[in-house]
């Protein structure tokens, strides 16, 4: 009920700070990343997806964006290693972008934008019962973040994009099994680190940003499919084409951004 929070003049970024005060906090998401000034560290180890026995279970239109979900009932599908302290549980990935032809990623790098940006979600199952505890605590949730740049088709992305005919309005949902999002990832997994943010609200502080620096490689044609998507439900009058939805890049504040070797 009451005013709900999107990607348009009224309810944008800009305004989010109304309904959710952190949005001016010290650690929000996205940033900035320049590369000349992220410390590299040595103590930083790689990062092993171990997503083998991931079980996706629907891919459904929450208003916002896509979003993919996987059974974290158990550690079956983890990611581990780097600026983690112990395994994480995955437990959804979904998009960001921007319009025809323009930026839409949510983290820059030295100020260039992306076409799109994808983030797979994990929570510190260790430490927290339920995901919502983890998602509110400041060593709760990792989320990967992979860069979308314009080129030729991506060989598995039209798995997705088959499917986006049947979640177009906000509410809709179905079944999504037998992906693995490791088909999404870039041949690289070096990578950015910093404490950060969900960038959409309620914005919690509880991320361990990795942003991996090597992009995968989607079609203008791939990308427009998101487009065809609705922020609106099919009940509402008012049609939006779900685009630009990415928050711009936020202050840095105290934070140093950490890269791997
Ligand atoms: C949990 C979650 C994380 C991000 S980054 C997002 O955009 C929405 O929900
Ligand atoms: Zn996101």
């Amino acid at each position: 009920t009451g005013h709900h929070w999107g990607y348009g003049k009224e309810d944008g970024p800009s305004a989010w700070h109304r309904q959710y005060p952190v949005a001016k906090g010290n650690r929000q998401s996205p940033i900035d990343i320049i590369p000349n000034e992220a410390r590299r560290d040595s103590t930083l180890g790689p990062i092993f997806l171990k997503y083998d026995q991931c079980r996706s279970l629907n891919i459904a239109n929450n208003g916002h964006s896509v979003v993919v979900e996987f059974d974290d009932s158990d550690d079956r599908s983890v990611v581990l290693g780097g600026p983690l302290d112990n395994p994480y549980r995955l437990k959804q990935f979904h998009f960001h972008w921007g319009g025809k032809g323009c930026e839409g990623s949510e983290h820059t790098v030295a100020g260039v934008g992306y076409a799109s940006e994808l983030h797979v979600v994990h929570w510190n199952a260790v430490k927290y019962k339920t995901y919502n505890d983890a998602a509110a605590a400041p060593d709760g949730l990792a989320v990967l973040g992979i860069f979308l740049e314009l080129g030729d088709d991506h060989r598995w992305l039209h798995m997705i994009t088959d499917a986006l005919y049947m979640v177009k309005f906000k509410g809709s949902a179905t079944d999504f099994k037998g992906f693995n999002p490791k088909c999404l990832l870039p041949s690289s997994l070096h990578y950015w680190t910093y404490l950060g943010s969900l960038t959409t609200p309620p914005l919690h502080e509880s991320v361990t940003w990795i942003v991996l620096k090597e992009p995968i490689v989607v079609s203008e044609k791939q990308l427009g499919m998101f487009r065809m998507l609705q922020f609106n439900g099919e009940e509402e009058d008012q049609r939006m084409r779900m685009e630009n939805n990415f928050r711009p890049p936020q202050n840095l504040k105290e934070r140093i951004v950490r890269s791997s070797n």
